[in-house]
């Protein structure tokens, strides 16, 4: 296994038959938590946070977290309180989901997507082809985000993925 634990807080509102964390869990690449105070603190994937996950936060970079903490639960009970998870909070820069449900969506990206995304971004680009070698649509997430996926990683900190980003913002 990676570099990486992946620890999702399972909320258990969308899905279950679509719920990509809920298969990660079988495949064992992924733990599921079902009570916040039993999710373990990491880098926590959260669209609201202030500051983009980069290189910088990896492990290896003197930093903290080995472990990545995702939220799976509906977009549409997503807010921002529902976040309240122990450690660092990053959002994923610009990347596009390629998932049947938000297929082309920029930035909502389900529970596998952002982990692969995530992973990625940290040097782990192994780590995220054993995550989407698990879904019919999987690799299309990674081959639609070649090119920044690839960008993002050689940046290294926050600023510089805002740089990336806005080449792709641009064309929006
Ligand atoms: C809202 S849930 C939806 C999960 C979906 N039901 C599934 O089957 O995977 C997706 C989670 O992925 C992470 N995520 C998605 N897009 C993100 C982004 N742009 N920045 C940070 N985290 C993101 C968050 O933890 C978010 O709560």
């Amino acid at each position: 296994m990676g570099a990486y634990g992946l620890h999702v807080r399972y909320e258990g509102d969308d899905d279950p038959d679509k719920c990509s964390a809920r298969k990660l869990a079988r495949f064992d690449l992924a733990e599921l938590h079902r009570a916040t105070r039993s999710t373990p603190p990491g880098i926590v994937l959260n669209p609201f946070a202030d500051r983009v996950l980069s290189p910088e936060d990896g492990v290896g970079s003197g930093v903290r977290h080995d472990r990545l903490v995702a939220l799976d639960c509906s977009w549409e009970t997503a807010e921002r309180e529902a976040f309240d998870l122990e450690g660092i909070h990053r959002a994923l820069p610009f990347l596009v989901a390629a998932n049947p449900v938000n297929y082309g969506t920029p930035f909502e990206l389900n529970t596998v997507e952002a982990f692969a995304g995530a992973l990625c971004i940290l040097g782990q680009r192994d780590h995220a082809e054993e995550l989407v070698s698990k879904f019919t649509w999987g690799h299309t997430f990674l081959e639609l985000n070649d090119e920044p996926l690839r960008r993002y990683a050689e940046c290294t900190n926050s600023a510089e993925i805002l740089d990336v980003q806005d080449d792709y913002l641009d064309r929006e």
